[in-house]
């Protein structure tokens, strides 16, 4: 603990850093000033040294200091500041796997002067020692919990820095154009005209307000690989909805049958459709109840469909568009929703196309949830609802909710800036616009952003993370 630049290590912090359950090994984390007196304390290595270096794997015992037992047979690794995962001292014991040796070597580092840490606090001090930015941190948490290459892959991105390098650029910008602003201000008698408010108008457009712009494009088009979405299956008795959420999911989940009304509860399931993870959830046939369960069915079914981000809706090809299809559709025409065809095993040619006849200006997809006809089809037609057919490979970084909400303001800032400079309003307002873009944009970083909300972002990561 030497290098000066550490500005939170006052406690050391410990977690069992493996998920509970059976695994092959199982590993203590302990972080800060501690580590290295807990490890000499806790650690009989079997080569008999007495000083650690760092970085170095050792082999040997995990001991009570106060019985003299032996805990278990562990490797232990010392990584001293500022070269660890913190940037503090960090020790790891890898021990055999089990949440009852696991827990009581925890036991024995927490007797040693150590305390519980939070969810989140070893990356939380990597953050507040420099050496990841908040949204590197973030990028860890969406790394853990991608639910897809593509998700993971603009994880990756994120965290080796490239929408932090993308911010620091539009903010370098900003500063430029600040600092010439300042020069007005502090120099009334040249007017802002003198240094060119043209030059100043291009700067703030061309270098953040432009690239702002793309980071929020990019945003939407990757939105939903990032939050995944929901898709109701909607329709009314025994047009093969549960048929085609089993299909979907390639498991026998809903019940099926010929009898109408089959389904009541919401049946739901994850499912990765063409990279974009999917809450795909099967519903009760619409239709007007006849028993008083089919009734909260049908009324569970009506609130996911309010909810839903995108309705499949399934009419029964075989049988003709009955009043009740026709109802349901009035229900859910206005909504983002793709008319599926179902049971085409059971037809020709000329009814699909007189059913495509009535839903001209729909996205109409044929399938068999029976044999699994027209299944990739649905899945291209979903994917070109949701992203467009223009999502470049690999995907551009791109901002989470939180880092678009700041863009967002930081563009409005900037908007005004510009409008403030049209006008020519006072350097000192548009300097005022400029310099509440500028915190905007610290806040993607980290640098502005409040304790309140990054308490809240760590707080979100595991025990041990
Ligand atoms: N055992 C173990 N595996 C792990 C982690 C961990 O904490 N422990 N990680 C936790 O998420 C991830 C790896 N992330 C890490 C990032 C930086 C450093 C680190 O020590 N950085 C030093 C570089 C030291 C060197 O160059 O030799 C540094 O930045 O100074 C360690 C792990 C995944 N695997
Ligand atoms: N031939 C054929 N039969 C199908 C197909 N899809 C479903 N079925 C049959 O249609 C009947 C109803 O299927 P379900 O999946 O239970 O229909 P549902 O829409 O979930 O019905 P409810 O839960 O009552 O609303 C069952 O007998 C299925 O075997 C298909 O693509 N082709
Ligand atoms: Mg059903």
């Amino acid at each position: 603990m030497s290098q000066g630049l550490l500005r939170y290590s006052e406690a050391t912090i410990a977690a069992i850093a493996t998920p509970p359950g059976p695994g092959a090994i199982g590993v203590v984390k302990v972080s800060g000033p501690l580590a290295e007196t807990i490890m000499r304390r806790l650690f009989k290595p079997a080569c008999g040294v007495r000083e650690f270096q760092s970085h170095r794997l050792y082999y040997g015992w995990i001991v009570d200091p106060q019985t003299g037992q032996p805990v278990d047979e562990v490797l232990c690794v010392l990584m001293k500041a500022p070269h660890s995962y913190t940037r503090e001292d960090v020790l790891e014991i890898q021990a055999h796997s089990g949440y009852f040796i696991l827990t009581r070597i925890l036991e024995l580092v927490l007797r040693e002067g150590a305390r519980p840490a939070e969810p989140g606090e070893f990356t939380k001090r990597a953050y507040l020692n420099g050496r990841l930015d908040l949204s590197q941190a973030e990028a860890i948490a969406e790394l853990t919990q991608a639910r897809s290459e593509t998700g993971l892959v603009m994880a990756l991105s994120s965290l080796s820095g490239g929408l932090s390098q993308q911010a620091l650029a539009i903010k370098q910008a900003l500063t430029e154009a600040l600092a010439v602003i300042e020069v007005a201000i502090d120099f009334p008698e040249e007017d802002l005209e003198i240094i060119s408010t043209y030059e100043l108008k291009e700067k703030i457009s061309s270098q953040a307000l432009s690239p702002i712009e793309e980071l929020l494009k990019a945003y939407e088009a990757t939105r939903v690989f990032r939050e995944g979405i929901s898709v109701v299956i909607a329709g009314r008795p025994n047009v093969g909805k549960s048929s085609l959420l089993n299909a979907i999911l390639r498991e026998e989940r809903a019940i099926v049958s010929a009898i109408p009304g089959t389904t009541r509860d919401l049946i739901e399931g994850l499912v990765t459709i063409k990279g974009i993870p999917v809450n795909l959830i099967d519903t009760a046939g619409l239709r007007q109840a006849r028993d008083e369960i089919e009734e909260i069915g049908v009324a569970r079914a009506r609130e996911r469909i309010r909810q839903a981000d995108l309705i499949i809706f399934v009419v029964d090809a075989s049988e003709g568009l009955t009043r009740e299809d026709q109802l349901i559709y009035q229900e859910i025409k206005e909504r983002l929703h793709v008319v599926v065809l179902n049971k085409i095993d059971l037809v020709n040619d000329k009814n699909i196309r007189n059913f495509k006849g009535i839903f001209l200006g729909d996205q109409v997809v044929p399938v068999s949830a029976l044999t699994g006809e027209g299944l990739d089809q649905l899945f291209q037609t979903l994917y070109d609802l949701l992203v467009g057919t223009d999502l470049p490979s690999p995907p551009p970084v791109a901002p989470n909710l939180r880092q678009k909400l700041a863009l967002e303001r930081a563009q409005k800032a900037l908007i005004k800036a510009l409008h403030n400079l049209e006008r020519q309003e006072s350097p000192e307002i548009v300097a005022m616009d400029i310099r509440e873009a500028l915190d905007c944009l610290g806040e993607i970083t980290g640098e502005t952003t409040t304790e309140e909300v990054i308490d809240h972002i760590f707080n979100r990561f595991c025990i041990g993370k």
